[in-house]
């Protein structure tokens, strides 16, 4: 991106992030930043912890700006922001939405179809290098328009719309899984007895151990488990139970309520 400014609607979680991403890798300054919110709180944190202009009017801050980030819920008032923008940013502003569910076509509804809208869901892995946001555009707009912006927070993936409430469920509440299985083998862990400062860093170990096996040898998790399990050993032991819970479905099951859930967010009430 230039050195043009950058306005954020909404200064919640995903907003900070992404401003603590972007100004920690040097994608941004301080300065390109402005953020309204409704919540004075947020507003206030926002200027402590970063810098960024929380002052000016809304209406002068998106007449300057080049990026408008939408960073509300989807249930927040986004017809209200659509008459905003329409009356007050400049006809060129990209429309950037991080609100998930709702499609470049209500977009377009709210903001105006004719101008570059880009519908994203953002990573949340954001200050890591890891992760990827799942990106569309439609017809006005062009990825170099927000790529550099986009890269200051994870990797990307452009893809058909029709793929992204799919990559909301699965690839960006993803992290979601891999806490919670990383917290749970830990418990496995204190269980069976081991400290659990003990469990903790091996669970970690194996995370990032069995990541770097799947990719430096480039074999299927199979081959995998096994070279891993001895004919009537332990590991084999251990994963008929694991079968027995239920545990892939279970994990798939909840992978398609987190995209069903997308979807009905998207629903205009
Ligand atoms: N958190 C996450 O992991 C991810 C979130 N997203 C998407 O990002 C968006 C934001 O999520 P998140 O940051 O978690 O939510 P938050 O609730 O933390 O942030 C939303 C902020 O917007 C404020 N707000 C509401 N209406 C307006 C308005 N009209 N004008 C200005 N500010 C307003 C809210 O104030 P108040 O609280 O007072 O209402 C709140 O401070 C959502 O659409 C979500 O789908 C996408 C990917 C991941
Ligand atoms: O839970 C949420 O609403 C956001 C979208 C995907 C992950 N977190």
């Amino acid at each position: 991106m230039s050195k043009g400014k950058i306005h954020f609607i909404g200064g919640g979680q995903m907003a900070e992030a992404i401003i603590r991403a972007c100004l920690a890798g040097g994608t941004l300054a301080a300065g390109q930043i402005s953020v309204s919110d409704i919540n004075e709180g947020r507003l206030g944190l926002l200027k402590t912890k970063y810098n960024v202009d929380t002052e000016s009017a809304q209406e002068e801050a998106l007449s300057g700006a080049e990026l408008i980030v939408i960073a509300v819920r989807p249930q927040d008032d986004l017809t209200a922001l659509g008459a905003l923008i329409r009356q007050s940013a400049a006809p060129s502003a990209v429309i950037v939405s991080i609100v998930a569910g709702v499609t470049i076509a209500q977009l377009g509804d709210y903001f105006g179809a004719e101008r570059p809208i880009v519908r994203v869901i953002p990573n949340t892995l954001t200050a890591t290098g890891y992760g990827y946001s799942g990106v569309a555009l439609n017809a006005a707009a062009s990825l170099e328009q927000v790529e550099a912006f986009l890269l200051g927070f994870g990797k990307v993936q452009v893809l058909d719309e029709s793929y992204i409430d799919i990559f909301t469920g699965f690839g960006v509440a993803g992290p979601n899984y891999i806490y919670y299985f990383i917290e749970s083998f830990t418990d496995a862990g204190v269980l069976a007895g081991l400290p659990r400062e003990q469990a903790w860093k091996v669970a970690l170990e194996n995370m990032l151990g069995a990541v770097a096996m799947l990719q430096q040898t480039g074999l299927h998790p199979r081959q995998l488990l096994d070279i891993n399990n001895s004919p009537g050993g332990v590991g084999m032991h251990g994963l008929y139970e694991l079968n027995n819970s239920d545990f892939a479905a279970g994990l798939q099951r909840s992978v398609l309520a987190a995209v069903k859930r997308t979807t009905e967010l998207g629903v205009k009430k």
